[in-house]
């Protein structure tokens, strides 16, 4: 499911981390009302409908639509003189209900500018019913609610007016129940300047307008008694959707595999929902990086390393990739590859700036392993683990083989890419995985020609198990001493370097690896090199560096375009507070760029400088010469190089890898006092017993999927009844907006019957929607804490898992673990699973709540469509806060084509838009086949308030659009279907 399109003509994130770009739209309010003023201020309403057959037939889809016919209304008195209304959005007054004649048009208004008159008259809320609703109760008697409707329409009888442009009603349309409707269509918009003055006023008897509705007999439903579900446990295993636990217990798989931790992890999840959900440092669903503001906070380490990322000194040291450009590649069988660049990394991404700023500020960051990192010593049990706080010590730029059939920039074969190295953070203690077994192995190296006393830790041959296999970064069985660069003034280091670079020189000239075959660079300077031999002949590398120019400048003029140097290269020294304090101390500059080069690889001095020409060359000082380096090439690490640097004292860690409990932040009754974001409230928590990282997937409580430890129930007296919901405005028929483009047209209907209206909207060759506007809240206000009650009873709301193939997109979700749905939910009847795996009671079991939102619902359809539905299925979802349904639709196959819900609760906007053809993917973590190629409008959006009723009729609906559900806040819908199990 994807996020919903709040901001047209925004880029968002949806909840899967995907940028989402939502197109400008020429969206509109439906309520297309305006007032005419005078000294007797009334209210104009266009007004349209159609026939009823429309939907019906199923043979419309090759037809146009008819044209609706219209009607209008005068709605007198309603507008007292001099009131002022402006519209909401702009703020910008647009007419002053003044003088005669004066029209404003009711587009956008928000509750506060729309009359309260005219509010009242329209949307009836909170007058006591005379009709009453018939509900089962708990005994099977019946029970009488005082539903709905007072007199308050009779009050305003004489009020309003219906101004037609025909003199009595339609008959066809008054048997087609659609006698009375009100709205707009863009027809209807006059295209600019005044309306046309309305022609006939016809007053209208209640009795003249033929509504035909009929009230039919409750559904034959047999009504159990309540059944606590938490009691019959064994019948109802309400989890079993979810997966099992897998006990996490790496001492138990210490015997198979000795490198296993002893210790367990702080934190760790088996799905990348959990971590994303309990952990505020790594909120990514789909970046390795998780970053907020250009500060990074966690760092996932996956899959699809890079070439030369290492797990150095058992995890102290650490060598990534960092900043996204990456595509994934298959292998010939098809089997995932190594993750390719397909465009250069810069600092202009903002990954990139982010892991950058996060090194030069040395701000530290979490570390998390996937079961996918090869760079492991050891087996995860699960799927992520959480590593611990490091910080970024170096970075550096290298050159990467572009794929085949992706172009890298101009002139050369290459992309550019950055590695990052992240140094354990000592404040922590040692790493937890490390265990004594292995730290006896551990050989301890004093740091050589070090000025500082700090020992480093070097295992032997345990980097060489850490790296990953497939890939060039090999640490040699013995492998040579770098060589030492001597600080500036020092001729004694300098000589020191000097025979250090003959020992290098001399390993390399045995080294078969090094070879300039398959060039990776290209340039005029590599032809040289080129020219020669595959193995470096390194025999006449004796040009003493001491002759050196130590002017830097004085070389650049020489260097670019040149084939050779005409006086030696310089080596400066650099030093560096940090890196002196480990065995790397040493460093050179770019006789090109002047930049400092950091001795990483044995094979040589290479410049890390993406904008140098010497860029990923390995530079000879002394022949004044430079060997380009092939993808081919074996780079070795600098044996001191992955040595652990000391953790500088400004690197401060700001809080624990395990996160405080949830309730410690927010108690649960925060909700109610809309004292906290509800969000915190069915997040995640890491469960203090086992450190598992947990999705919240029970409405009434914390509980750990792996040991069932629980954190603070929700007591039951902790109900939100109506009035402690937030205020809300109440929406002006709906505060409905249409897509001028989508063709879709509105219209309204009173049924007198219960005093009640409905907005109509017509879905051009799908079918209709209506929003029923119930006025009687007496037996809404039951259900919302009846529904409660249930929930906080225990074991019916869940959070469900999601398929792992939408149906709707094809997108197969590539994720590690379950990944829920973000609402808590629960079904009664046939089983309706088409895109969540939702678990289906029969209603026998169904509490008293639920099968009174399905009486209504089919009493109120019937009402409003003349047919007994005979629902038999009905789900009941419950959101908290920052909760929602994205766009998907609820075509599961054998789905009847009425669709009905309930609202309860806080507002939500509910919003349609067509689907649209897909293109293939391959992007990210979907590995699927289809992506929209752009994101259609929103074509019609509507607010659901407490004790609204909504309507779907017609099966085309579910094909030709997707909605979604934007609650704002704590709320409960249940819907009900029909769905055709066979
Ligand atoms: O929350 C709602 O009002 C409707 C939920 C919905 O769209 C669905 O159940 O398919």
């Amino acid at each position: 499911m994807f996020s919903p399109a709040q901001n047209i003509g925004q880029s968002v994130e949806d909840e899967m981390g995907d940028v989402i770009r939502y197109e400008r739209s020429a969206v509109q309010s439906t309520n297309d009302c305006y007032i005419e003023t005078d000294d007797r201020p009334e209210i104009s309403i266009t007004a349209s409908y159609a026939s009823e057959s429309q939907i019906e037939d199923e043979t419309r889809r090759s037809k146009p639509i008819p044209k609706p016919k219209r009607h209008h209304i005068e709605l007198n008195d309603l507008c007292p003189a001099g009131s002022t209304i402006s519209k909401a959005k702009t703020n910008k007054v647009s007419r002053v209900c003044a003088k005669k004649s004066k029209r404003a048009n009711y587009s956008n208004w928000s509750y506060r500018q729309v009359p309260p008159n005219i509010l009242s008259l329209l949307r009836f809320d909170h007058y006591p019913s005379q009709e009453p609703l018939i509900l089962p109760s708990e005994n099977g008697i019946q029970q009488t609610y005082q539903n709905a409707l007072s007199n308050q329409l009779t009050s305003t009888k004489n009020s309003y007016e219906v101004e037609t442009g025909i003199d009595q009603l339609d008959p066809d349309v008054s048997n087609t129940r659609q006698p009375l409707s009100l709205g707009s269509n863009k027809e209807q918009r006059p295209r600019r300047g005044r309306r046309p003055r309305l022609k006939q006023t016809t007053q209208i008897d209640e009795a003249e307008i033929n509504y035909d509705i009929q009230i039919t007999p409750l559904p034959q439903i047999h009504f159990g008694p309540h059944i606590d579900v938490v009691s019959q446990s064994n019948d109802i295993p309400y989890s079993d959707t979810l997966t099992e636990p897998i006990p996490f217990n790496p001492v138990d798989s210490e015997a198979i595999n000795p490198m296993k931790p002893r210790n367990q992890p702080p934190v760790w999840a088996d799905s990348r929902q959990e971590l994303c959900e309990a952990l505020p440092y790594y909120r990514s669903f789909q970046s390795g990086l998780y970053m907020h503001k250009r500060s990074a906070f966690g760092y996932l380490l996956e899959a699809y390393p890079a070439p030369r990322d290492v797990w150095a000194h058992n995890g102290k040291v650490v060598i990534s990739h960092g900043g996204g450009q990456c595509i994934r590649t298959t292998d010939s069988d098809g089997k995932p590859g190594p993750a390719a660049l397909q465009a250069d990394q810069s600092r202009s991404d903002a990954r990139v700036d982010t892991l950058l700023r996060a090194h030069e500020r040395r701000t530290p960051i979490v570390l998390i392993a996937g079961k996918g990192y090869d760079g492991l010593p050891w087996e995860l049990d699960c799927a992520y683990i959480v590593l611990g706080w490091y910080w970024i010590s170096l970075t550096w730029v290298e050159a990467e083989e572009a794929p085949s059939g992706v172009r890298p920039p101009e002139g050369r074969s290459y992309f550019h890419r950055y590695k990052i190295r992240f140094d354990w953070v000592v404040s922590q203690g040692e790493p937890w995985w490390i265990n004594r077994s292995q730290e006896s192995d551990i050989t301890t190296i004093p740091a050589e020609d070090s000025e500082s006393d700090v020992e480093v830790n070097f295992k032997e041959g345990s980097s060489l198990t850490a790296l990953p296999s497939d890939h060039e970064c090999i640490i040699t069985e013995q492998p040579i001493k770098p060589f030492q660069t001597p600080s500036k003034s020092s001729t004694e280091s300098q000589a020191y370097q000097k025979s250090k670079i003959h020992e290098l020189a001399e390993h390399l000239s045995q080294s078969p690896k090094l070879r300039t075959e398959s060039l990776l660079n290209t340039g005029t300077m590599s032809e040289k090199a080129d020219t020669g031999s595959d193995t470096l002949n390194l025999s006449a590398w004796t040009a003493s560096i001491s002759d050196c120019d130590q002017t830097p400048k004085c070389y650049r003029s020489h260097w670019p375009g040149q084939n050779s140097l005409s006086t030696p290269l310089p080596t400066l020294i650099v030093t560096d507070g940090l890196l002196r304090q480990s065995n790397f101390n040493a460093s050179s500059i770019c006789t090109s760029c002047h930049h400092s080069i950091w001795q990483i690889y044995q094979e040589g001095l290479i410049c890390f400088q993406s904008d140098c020409e010497l860029f990923f060359k390995i530079i000879y000082p002394d022949r004044h010469d430079f060997v380009t380096i092939t993808p081919k090439t074996t780079l070795t690490y600098n044996r001191n190089f992955l040595e652990p640097i000391p953790t500088p004292p400004e690197v401060q860690i700001p809080y624990d890898v395990r996160p405080s409990d949830p309730v410690e932040i927010a108690p649960e009754t925060d909700e109610i006092n809309g004292e906290v974001n509800g969000r915190t409230l069915w997040k995640g928590w890491v469960c203090k017993k086992c450190g598992r990282a947990n999705c919240r997937f029970r409405w009434e409580v914390w509980e750990c999927r792996n040991c069932g430890d629980t954190l603070a129930p929700i007591a039951q007296s902790s109900i939100i009844l109506r009035k402690d919901l937030p205020m809300h405005i109440i929406p002006f028929l709906g505060d409905s907006k249409i897509d001028l483009n989508s063709g879709i047209t509105s219209s309204m209907k009173w049924l007198e019957e219960i005093k009640c209206l409905c907005v109509v909207y017509e879905l051009p060759f799908a079918g209709r929607v209506y929003h029923l506007m119930q006025p009687d809240l007496k037996l809404a206000d039951d259900l919302l804490e009846e529904y409660q009650v249930a929930a906080n009873e225990g074991g019916w709301f869940q959070r469900r898992p999601l398929k792992a193939v939408s149906l709707r997109t094809q997108i197969h979700y590539d994720m590690k673990g379950q990944f829920l749905a973000q609402h808590f939910a629960v079904n009664f009847g046939a089983s309706y699973k088409y895109q969540v795996d939702t678990l289906s009671y029969p209603f026998e079991k169904a509490p008293k709540c639920v099968l009174m939102s399905l009486s209504l619902l089919t009493q109120r359809v019937q009402m409003i469509l003349g047919e007994n539905i005979g629902y038999n299925e009905i789900l009941s979802v419950m959101y908290r806060e920052g909760q929602k349904m994205s766009w998907h639709d609820d075509g599961e196959a054998g789905l009847g084509p009425v669709v009905s819900s309930l609202s309860l609760g806080n507002q939500a906007v509910m919003s349609f838009r067509t689907k649209t053809p897909r293109t293939n993917l391959n992007k990210g973590f979907y590995s699927g086949i289809s992506e929209p190629k752009h994101i259609p409008p929103t074509a019609l959006s509507f607010t659901l308030s407490h004790g609204d009723i909504m309507i779907m009729q017609g099966r085309e609906i579910q094909k030709r659009y997707d909605h979604k559900v934007v609650p704002m806040g704590f709320r409960i819908a249940s819907t009900a279907r029909v769905i055709d199990e066979r």
